[in-house]
């Protein structure tokens, strides 16, 4: 099977969890995309949901396949966030981001009863930084944000170059809110709650890709079929190796 096609088993579990009535949560990229996808075959057979995409291109993917939208702005409290993710460690800590999202994404997870995160085996990891981190930053007074990023980074015992996130055709990738995002190739991150509090702690950082405490379970899609990994401890049962 290819990865593509286990992103979609993976989805296809995740809407066996979506009940009628409930305010969903619609997360990024192509594995989200899928579970939008058969989502909106189901409200085509009468399910009735509202859907919050996480953002514009999900909205966009949303509105294609006829799932109803809610007013973000307008929503306190979601049932569930099905999304997607780059890494994955056994405590179900994450990187996020790669299609940068992940403030929209983070937003939207936190404001979530439950998040389900839904990937091809490919992205559990033992430990988290394989994948560049994802730090979205603001455009304004980007040296002195960017050295205060190399600060936490040298701190958190997790030094490593970034670079700003670039388009094909070489200019700055500006995020749905409007922020440019720097890209740390760290190789591994050790102490993921002090770096991410670190971060947390510099102006200019608007968010970043570590999602800690917010992935309630996994579903894991591989060769030998669907994992369900939930997190009801600090390390989650079911979990990998
Ligand atoms: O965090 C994300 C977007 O910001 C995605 O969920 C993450 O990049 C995984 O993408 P894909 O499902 O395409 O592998």
């Amino acid at each position: 099977m290819t990865a593509d096609e286990l992103k979609r088993l993976a989805a296809a579990r995740a809407l066996e969890e979506v009940r009628d009535g409930m305010i969903v949560g619609l997360g990024t990229g192509s594995t989200a995309r899928h579970f939008v996808e058969l989502l909106g075959e189901r409200v085509r057979a009468g399910l009735s949901v509202t859907g919050i995409p996480t953002s514009e291109a999900t909205r966009a993917d949303a509105e294609r396949c006829g799932v109803p939208l809610g007013d973000v702005d307008a929503v306190v409290r979601l049932d569930l966030t099905v999304d997607g993710a780059d890494e994955i460690d056994p405590e179900l800590r994450l990187i996020k981001g790669g299609g940068g999202a992940l403030l929209r994404e983070k937003v939207i997870a936190s404001a979530s009863n439950r998040m389900i995160v839904i990937a091809d085996e490919s992205k559990w990891v033992k430990t988290l930084g394989a994948f560049a981190l994802p730090i979205e930053v603001v455009p304004f007074g980007i040296a002195a944000t960017g050295a205060a990023v190399t600060q936490a980074l040298r701190v958190c015992g997790a030094a490593g170059p970034f670079a700003l996130r670039q388009t094909r055709d070489g200019h700055a990738f500006v995020t749905d809110g409007g922020h440019w995002i720097l890209d740390a190739r760290l190789g591994r991150i050790d102490h993921p709650e002090r770096l991410a509090a670190s971060l947390n702690a510099i102006p200019g950082v608007v968010e970043h890709g570590l999602f800690l405490d917010l992935a309630t379970a996994v579903i894991l899609a591989g060769a030998d079929g669907i994992r369900f990994v939930e997190r009801r401890g600090r390390r989650a049962e079911g979990a990998l190796a």
